[in-house]
């Protein structure tokens, strides 16, 4: 698209909204449930900077929560899973228009990277120099139209009118311009245009799966030094892009999949590979009475492995006195939960660390239904610190790094835009002293976990060898074994075939992946101290 059909941003050019009836799902959802109709708000005179329970009366409820929420997340850094819930709840959105706001909020903040390189060919200037509530209003009806299933007249017409109630009547104009831009051309070729447009295949795959560059490189080389092939990134990416299932754990020992009381009506699926994960099918996880009482939680699966391959490790040397087990980075407790019920059918303790003093509170409430006597504390403090003050005092030891998360993008939908490459030198150096004080607490023949959720290698492979290299006294053990002996075991003792990779690429650490164990990127390293 030449620059001569660009939008002037704050340009009058660009007719009325379009109207009409359309036959998608969302245009049913419309004709349905939708509070006010556009025609209507059209009538109106234009305003601009209501109240938000002003402008919900005046333009669609759902488009109007998105909108605030992806204001609130560009203004304070919020999280868009905590914002959109509760905005929901107050202003009484439910069922078919909530499932409309949930898809545009979190497609919106996901595909963002696409549809601004789309924007960029319809906008005279820099999307940067726009107004930033602008900015987002045409992001959400960018996704209608390339990422939903509204039709046009339905997308452009309700967005004018949100921008109109929103950000003013001469932004609506230019947003109606925009946006007409963008419905002109299929989203499948705008597709190729944006891959023509990249200066390499790696920068068209970041720009069309919506990653920053120097994030789809960075899981590029992961995938290459995790032993998996690079032509794997573009699967990698778009399964970043689909939500994922909601995944709990039954704690073992506190709750059993029979126990009707514990579920109650929740539809439930065993997991495809650890033998305490659900899956939960469209339910609600805060109406699951277990999940509420701690005895299960919210929990990824390969989350769930990493852990159960930790409790699981043969330990040599032990001195029969029921083992100490450390979680050192413990906030906010999945993790430690899972240990702790492991820890109580073994007859061990756990002590559990984290910095973050509110962090550690949500330890305590992880840990409620964990019976008296396991938990020997739940304490706040630095674990790099824990090294040198109880030296060889615990036979396994989790390290759960604060790291990137680019192994959990699929998560938070905003995230990725959020880290950048600074960040990885600050945290890499906390990696490696967390680690380092990990390995001091652990006693002769124990074991440390080394586990990130991101699979990039500056996080995992070169802090474990990095901090490898200044010792002799730790060898690395068979992690792929002992995270096969911690896989589900079938009625006939089968377990499941987990793809890692074999012969020349084999590797004696764990690297799981979106697109390959429909698990989050969690990494795992198991060292054992020698005795
Ligand atoms: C990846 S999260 C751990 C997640 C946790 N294992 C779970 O499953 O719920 C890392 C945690 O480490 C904490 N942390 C950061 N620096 C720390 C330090 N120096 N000592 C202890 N904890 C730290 C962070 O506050 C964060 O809660």
């Amino acid at each position: 698209m030449s620059n001569n059909s660009r939008v002037p941003s704050g340009g009058r050019n660009g007719g009325g909204s379009e109207r009409g009836r359309g036959d998608s799902g969302y245009e049913r959802r419309d004709a349905r449930g939708r509070q006010r109709s556009a025609a209507r708000v059209r009538g109106e005179r234009p305003v601009s900077r209501q109240a938000p329970g002003e402008r919900a009366k005046r333009t669609d409820a759902a488009r109007t929560v998105a909108f605030d929420v992806l204001r609130q997340v560009d203004e304070s850094d919020a999280y868009a899973n905590l914002v959109l819930p509760p905005l929901l709840a107050e202003r009484r959105i439910r069922g078919r228009d909530a499932g409309f706001a949930t898809e545009l909020t979190y497609g919106t903040l996901r595909m963002r990277g696409r549809y601004d390189a789309v924007l960029a060919h319809c906008v005279d200037r820099p999307l940067g120099d726009l107004d930033p509530a602008v900015l987002d209003v045409l992001r959400l009806g960018a996704h209608q139209l390339l990422g939903m299933r509204v039709p046009s007249h339905a997308a452009v017409s309700e967005t004018v009118a949100l921008a109109r109630a929103g950000v003013g009547a001469g932004p609506a104009q230019f947003v109606n311009a925009v946006l007409r831009r963008v419905s002109e051309v299929e989203p499948g070729e705008w597709l190729e245009r944006l891959t023509a447009a990249a200066p390499d295949e790696v920068s068209a795959l970041a720009v069309v799966e919506s990653h920053p560059a120097w994030i789809a490189r960075s899981l590029r080389e992961a995938l290459a030094g995790h032993g998996r092939d690079v032509a794997e990134l573009g699967d990698l990416l778009r399964a970043d892009n689909a939500a994922p299932r909601v995944t709990l754990v039954a704690r073992p020992g506190l709750v059993d999949t029979s126990d009707d009381d514990a579920w109650h009506d929740a539809d439930l699926l065993p997991g495809t590979w650890a033998p305490t994960a659900l899956v939960l099918d469209g339910n609600d996880p805060g109406a699951v009475p277990a999940v509420r009482d701690g005895r299960a939680g919210v929990q990824d699966e390969g989350s769930q492995l990493v852990t159960l391959a930790l409790a699981g490790v043969p330990i040599e040397d032990s001195d029969g006195e029921g083992e100490r087990w450390l979680d050192l980075c413990a906030g906010p407790g999945g993790k430690a939960a899972l240990l702790a019920a492991m820890a109580a059918q073994f007859g061990a303790t756990l002590v559990a660390n984290e910095i973050q003093p509110h962090r550690a509170r949500l330890v305590e409430r992880a840990l409620q239904a964990i019976p008296d006597g396991v938990v020997e504390e739940v304490r706040t403090g630095d674990g790099r610190e824990v090294g040198a003050a109880e030296p060889s005092s615990y036979d396994r030891v989790l390290v759960d790094a604060p790291c990137t998360g680019l192994g959990a993008l699929r998560r938070r939908p905003e995230s990725r835009w959020r880290r950048a490459p600074s960040d990885l030198a600050t945290l890499t150096g906390l990696q490696r002293e967390l680690l380092a004080s990990a390995l001091d607490a652990v006693k002769p023949g124990g074991v440390v976990a080394y586990v990130t959720c991101s699979p990039v290698l500056a996080e995992t492979q070169l802090v474990v060898t990095d901090v490898l290299r200044r010792r002799d006294d730790v060898e690395r053990l068979d992690t792929p074994a002992a995270l096969r002996r911690a896989l589900r075991t079938a009625p006939d003792g089968s377990r499941p075939e987990i793809p890692l990779p074999a012969g020349d690429k084999a590797r004696d650490d764990v690297q799981l992946w979106p697109h390959v164990h429909g698990t989050d990127a969690m990494h795992l390293t198991l060292l054992r101290k020698k005795s």
